[in-house]
C-alpha cells in the first residue's frame, strides 16, 4: 500500500519519486516562472485560447486532505486554442492550494514570488482520449488554468460560494454539495495574458500530461477565504 504522501520531509515533494517514479521526471510542475527568460510566441497570439463553461449547481466539494476540490465534469465546456493546437479540452475538476499565511501557499511562482494561493480548473483532452484517466497517461492528455490569489479587502463571491462549505466537510474524505449556481468563467481574472509550459500534475503521481497555462494577472480573496482555519 503506497505510503500517504504529503508535505512533510518524510513524504513531501522530496521523496515522492521513491514511490512515484514520474515525480523525478524532466518535466515536472510547479517550476518558477522567470518573467525576464519567459519568451512571447508569436504563434500564441495567433491562436487565441477560447473557454466556454456551463453554470451547474449542487457541484460536489471533497476535502483532498490537501486542499479542498470540486468535481465538475462539463460535457458541455470547452478549452481551446492557444497552445492546445487543434484539440478540445473539456472541464473535469478545479482545486485549490493555498497555505498557513497568506505569504505563501501557491504551488507555481513569479520571480521567487509566491502567492496567497493557486486555483487549478483541470481539463482533458477529449479529442484525442476517452477519458480522463486515459488522458492523464498522455504528454498532451490534460490541461490546467492556473490563477493566482492575491489577498485584499474585496472577497470574491465565488470563491466565497465553495469556502462558505467547508465547515462541512473538516476532515479528508468528508464531501458535500454546493447549493449555489456556480460558473467557472467567474474564477478567471479579466486580464487574459498567459505563461504557458509543458509540465506535469504538481502532486502524486505527478503523470508528465500536463499543458499548463498560468494566468499572469491573480484574482483577489479576503485572507478569510484562502488560509486554513
Ligand atoms: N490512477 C492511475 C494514475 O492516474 C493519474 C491521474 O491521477 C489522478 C489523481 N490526480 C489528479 O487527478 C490531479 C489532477 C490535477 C493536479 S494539479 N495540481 O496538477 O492541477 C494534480 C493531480
Ligand atoms: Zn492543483
Amino acid at each position: 500500500m503506497a505510503a500517504e504522501w504529503g508535505y512533510s520531509p518524510t513524504n513531501g515533494p522530496d521523496v515522492w519519486a521513491r514511490l512515484f517514479p514520474q515525480a523525478g521526471g524532466a518535466r515536472q510542475s510547479p517550476v518558477d516562472i522567470c518573467t525576464s527568460i519567459a519568451s512571447s510566441d508569436s504563434n500564441l497570439e495567433m491562436k487565441k485560447l477560447t473557454f466556454a463553461y456551463e453554470s451547474q449547481s449542487d457541484l460536489r466539494i471533497l476535502n483532498t486532505g490537501h486542499g479542498w476540490k470540486v468535481e465538475a465534469p462539463q460535457s458541455g465546456s470547452r478549452l481551446e486554442g492557444g497552445p492546445l493546437g487543434e484539440d478540445i479540452y473539456q472541464l473535469e475538476q478545479f482545486h485549490c492550494h493555498w497555505g498557513e499565511t497568506s505569504a505563501e501557499g501557491s504551488e507555481h511562482t513569479v520571480d521567487g514570488r509566491a502567492y496567497a494561493g493557486e486555483l487549478h480548473l483541470v481539463h482533458w483532452n477529449t479529442t484525442k482520449y476517452q477519458s480522463f484517466a486515459e488522458a492523464a497517461q498522455h504528454p498532451d492528455g490534460l490541461a490546467v488554468l492556473g490563477v493566482f490569489f492575491d489577498v485584499g479587502n474585496e472577497s470574491n463571491d465565488e470563491i466565497e460560494k465553495i469556502v462558505s462549505t467547508l465547515s462541512e466537510i473538516k476532515f479528508k474524505g468528508q464531501f458535500t454539495d454546493i447549493p449555489d449556481v456556480i460558473d467557472p468563467t467567474t474564477f478567471l481574472p479579466s486580464g487574459l495574458g498567459y505563461w504557458t509550459y509543458l509540465g506535469s500534475l504538481t502532486t502524486p503521481p505527478c503523470n508528465e500530461c500536463v499543458i499548463w497555462i498560468v494566468y499572469k494577472e491573480p484574482i483577489t480573496v479576503t485572507e478569510e477565504q484562502v488560509t486554513y482555519h
